[in-house]
C-alpha cells in the first residue's frame, strides 16, 4: 500500500473510533467538516465496504466485486436481450446501436448487428438489474440513500470487422452528464460473461478519477469511430493502464471521472455486459453551455429532436430527468 493510503488508514481507524465523523462529512451537503479534515471524499460508511475498499476506491476510482450477480439472473437478461433482437418486444425510448462498419455496410439481422442498446428502463426485465438490492447496497455507498437510476446500457461488443470501430475510445462518463457532484455519481457495469483482454474487456488509468473533466472529441481513427464515441483529447499515454478481467457476474464500480475504454474485439463472440449509471437524486443540473460538454450536449439535442420530434426547448438536461428512474428513497431535485 502506498503512503498515501498508509496514512488514510491511520486518520480513518482514528475517525472510526471517535465520533463517526466520516459519515458526518459526507451526509453534509457542502461537505463541511469543521473540526476534521475531510479523509474520505467518495463513499459513505454504510457498513457494507470495509476501510481497505474505501480506500481502495479513494485511490483508484473503482472497486470491483466478484460473482455479485447471480448466474440465473444474467441468462435472463441475455434472454430479454435476444428477444429485443428478434423484435419479439418493444421497449418504449429504447436506442438499439449498431456498429458504424456493420450499420453502412451489409445487411445484417438481429443480435449479430447490435452493439448496444441504450435507454432499457422501460424495459422490466432488464432494468431488474438496476433495483438489484446486492447492487444497490454497494451503489448507496457513493450516492448516498436516494438513488436514482440515470443511465441503463447493454453492450453487446461485435467481434471486430477488421476497422477497430469496435474499440471504444478512452473517455470519462461524466462528459455526457450535465448533473453533479460528481462524487455522488457511480456506474455500474457488470460482465455477462467472461471478459478478458481478447475480447476487449474494460481498460482504466487508475486514480485518473482524481483529475478535472477533460476536453473529449471523436478520436482520429481510420477506420470510423461510433457515432457519439468520443475520447479523451489528450491524456498521459505513460499513466498505468489496468485490464479489468471479469468473469460472468462480477461487477466493477466506478467514479465517472474514471478514465476508461474497452479495446476490440478479437474473438467471434458477442462480448456482453450490463450497466446502469447511478446518481443521488439529491444531485442538480448544471448548464454545459461554453464547457467542454457543448459538444456531446449538441449531440443529444440534435438525436433527441429527430428521435423525440421535439423542439430546441428540449433541454440536455430535460432528457436526462425523463429518462431517469427513481430507484430507492426519495426523489429530490433530478
Ligand atoms: C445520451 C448519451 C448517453 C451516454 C452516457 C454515458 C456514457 C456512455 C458512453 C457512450 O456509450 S457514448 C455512445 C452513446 N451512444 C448513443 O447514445 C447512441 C447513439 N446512437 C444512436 O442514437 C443510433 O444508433 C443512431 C442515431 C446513430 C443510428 O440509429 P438509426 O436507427 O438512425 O440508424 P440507421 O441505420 O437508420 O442509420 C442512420 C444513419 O446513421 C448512421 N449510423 C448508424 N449507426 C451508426 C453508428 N454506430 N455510428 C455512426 N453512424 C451510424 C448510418 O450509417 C446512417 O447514416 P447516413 O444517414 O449517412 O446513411
Ligand atoms: N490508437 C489509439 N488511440 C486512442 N485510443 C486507443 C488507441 N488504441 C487503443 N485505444 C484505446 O485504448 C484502450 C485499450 O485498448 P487496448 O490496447 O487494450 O486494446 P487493443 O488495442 O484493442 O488491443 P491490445 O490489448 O492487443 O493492445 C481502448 O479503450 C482503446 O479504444
Ligand atoms: O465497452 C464497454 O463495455 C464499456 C463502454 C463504456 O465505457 C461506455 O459505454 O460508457
Ligand atoms: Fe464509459
Ligand atoms: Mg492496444
Amino acid at each position: 500500500m502506498s503512503r498515501a493510503a498508509d496514512r488514510l488508514k491511520v486518520v480513518l481507524n482514528h475517525l472510526d473510533r471517535s465520533h463517526g465523523a466520516v459519515r458526518a462529512s459526507f451526509t453534509s451537503a457542502q461537505n463541511v467538516s469543521y473540526h476534521h479534515p475531510q479523509v474520505l471524499q467518495y463513499t459513505s460508511d454504510t457498513g457494507v465496504l470495509t476501510p481497505e475498499q474505501r480506500i481502495a476506491y479513494e485511490e483508484n476510482g473503482f472497486i470491483l466485486i466478484r460473482k455479485l450477480v447471480s448466474d440465473q439472473d444474467i441468462d435472463r437478461f441475455r434472454k430479454e436481450f435476444e428477444r429485443i433482437c428478434k423484435r419479439e418486444v418493444k421497449v418504449p425510448g429504447l436506442v438499439v446501436m449498431r456498429d458504424v462498419t456493420i450499420a453502412k455496410s451489409e445487411y445484417v439481422e438481429g443480435e449479430k448487428a447490435v452493439t448496444k442498446l441504450q435507454d432499457y428502463q422501460e424495459d422490466l426485465e432488464l432494468f431488474r438489474y438496476c433495483t438489484l438490492p446486492q447492487i444497490l447496497k454497494y451503489v448507496e455507498c457513493f450516492t448516498g440513500p436516494n438513488i436514482m437510476a440515470m443511465h441503463t446500457m447493454l453492450i453487446n461488443k461485435p467481434p471486430d470487422t477488421g476497422k477497430k470501430t469496435s474499440r471504444h475510445p478512452m473517455h470519462q462518463d461524466l462528459h455526457y452528464f450535465p448533473f453533479r457532484p460528481a462524487d455522488r455519481i457511480v456506474c455500474s457495469w457488470t460482465a455477462m460473461e467472461k471478459v478478458h483482454r481478447g475480447n476487449g474487456c474494460l481498460v482504466v488509468l487508475p486514480g485518473s478519477h482524481h483529475g478535472t473533466l477533460l476536453e473529449h472529441d471523436y478520436p482520429e481513427w481510420e477506420g470510423g469511430v461510433n457515432k457519439m464515441y468520443h475520447g479523451v483529447r489528450n491524456y498521459d499515454p505513460n499513466h498505468p493502464r489496468v485490464h479489468l478481467e471479469m468473469e460472468k457476474g462480477d461487477t466493477v464500480f466506478f467514479h465517472p471521472l474514471l478514465i476508461h475504454g474497452s479495446g476490440m474485439n478479437q474473438t467471434d463472440g458477442f462480448r456482453k455486459a450490463i450497466s446502469c449509471h447511478y446518481a443521488s437524486s439529491d444531485c442538480y443540473y448544471i448548464d454545459v453551455k461554453g464547457t467542454t460538454q457543448e459538444n456531446i450536449s449538441n449531440e443529444v439535442k440534435e438525436l433527441a429532436a429527430k428521435k423525440y420530434g421535439v423542439d430546441d426547448t428540449v433541454t440536455f438536461q430535460d432528457t436526462w430527468a425523463l429518462r431517469g428512474r427513481l430507484v430507492q428513497g426519495d426523489r429530490a431535485s433530478m
